[in-house]
């Protein structure tokens, strides 16, 4: 066994002992059904060895996690014109908030609050009916994570389409300064659409590598998008992929990373390895409470936090 895979399965283990999980999200009905009691972790390294531990395998609802994958598709649909429309500060605020939105004009403070992704969606759908879009999107996961049974959960999406009132009043008010281009419905149906795919950590950790690893697909060599691109996404990860919680992260982790409410993240040692954690219960600000305590000592033991030892 090689000290990656020693590492990943004894942290599942100690992870799987812990009394403090945390508390599932409830503000969307169907994800307050979810077990707490789950754990997962996989680590795909620069050769594409695969190291699994606890539940690798089984799919939960990505949420904002989505939101590293629609801002890679938008960049590449219209570059950085996308800029123009939201910017790369940390908020420094909860990852739905409004209060921001309105000093900076209907601007999104960056691609992964809430009002940014909303954003970043309308970019995608630009021209396209809402289906089409979705299909771009989850055709794009199948593509990276290299599984075409990667899908949506409809449940989840009506859920929160039925209880999205906060993410309507966002949309409706980034429309009100001029900054969504399409009907507010069909840009919030996709974006509760995209937010509902459902991964396992080791899809989740297959679609990540090409943020590990400078752009391109290991196993088949193929660039998805340029070194630059995945740099500068890596570094937007860091400073905003949880929230006001980011800062805590590099703290104590030390890795780009993109959390859900669904209790993922997805973690990238750069040139290292493409990390998925999952742990359904979250912390005050949103973030999967174990998942970060598992990624905080697998880059401990391993060695990975980018500031050094
Ligand atoms: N932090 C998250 O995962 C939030 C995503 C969720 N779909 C929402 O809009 O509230």
């Amino acid at each position: 066994m090689s000290a990656i895979e020693q590492v990943v399965r004894e942290i599942a283990e100690e992870m799987r002992e812990r009394p403090d999980r945390g508390d599932v999200a409830s503000y969307i009905p169907e994800l307050a059904r979810v077990d707490a009691g789950q754990f997962g972790l996989v680590v795909i390294d620069a050769d594409d060895n695969v190291a699994v531990g606890g539940d690798a395998d089984v799919p939960f609802s990505i949420q904002s996690i989505s939101k590293v994958f629609t801002l890679t598709l938008a960049l590449g649909r219209v570059g950085d014109r996308l800029w123009e429309r939201v910017g790369r500060e940390p908020s420094g605020s909860p990852f739905n908030s409004v209060v921001q939105l309105e000093y900076e004009r209907g601007r999104p403070r960056n691609p992964f609050i809430n009002a940014g992704a909303i954003a970043v969606t309308d970019l995608i759908l630009s021209g396209h009916q809402p289906r089409e879009a979705l299909g771009d999107i989850l055709r794009f996961m199948q593509f990276l994570a290299e599984d075409s049974s990667i899908a949506i959960d409809e449940a989840v999406a009506a859920s929160e389409q039925r209880t999205g009132f906060r993410n309507a009043a966002l949309a409706n008010y980034m429309k009100s300064f001029g900054v969504l281009d399409n009907p507010v419905d069909y840009t919030l149906g996709v974006y509760f659409h995209h937010c509902a795919i459902a991964m396992s950590c080791r899809q989740l950790a297959m679609a990540g590598r090409f943020l590990a690893y400078n752009g391109r697909n290991p196993s088949t060599g193929l660039s998805v998008v340029q070194a630059e691109r995945a740099r500068r996404i890596n570094a937007i990860m860091l400073t905003c992929g949880h929230y006001d919680g980011s800062g805590e992260f590099a703290y104590r982790v030390g890795l780009p990373g993109k959390s859900g409410v669904g209790g993922g993240i997805l973690a990238i040692a750069p040139g290292k390895a493409s990390i998925a954690v999952w742990s359904p219960g979250l912390d005050a600000n949103g973030n999967s409470h174990l998942g970060r305590v598992a990624l905080e000592a697998l880059t401990k033991r391993l060695g990975w936090s980018i500031f050094g030892a």
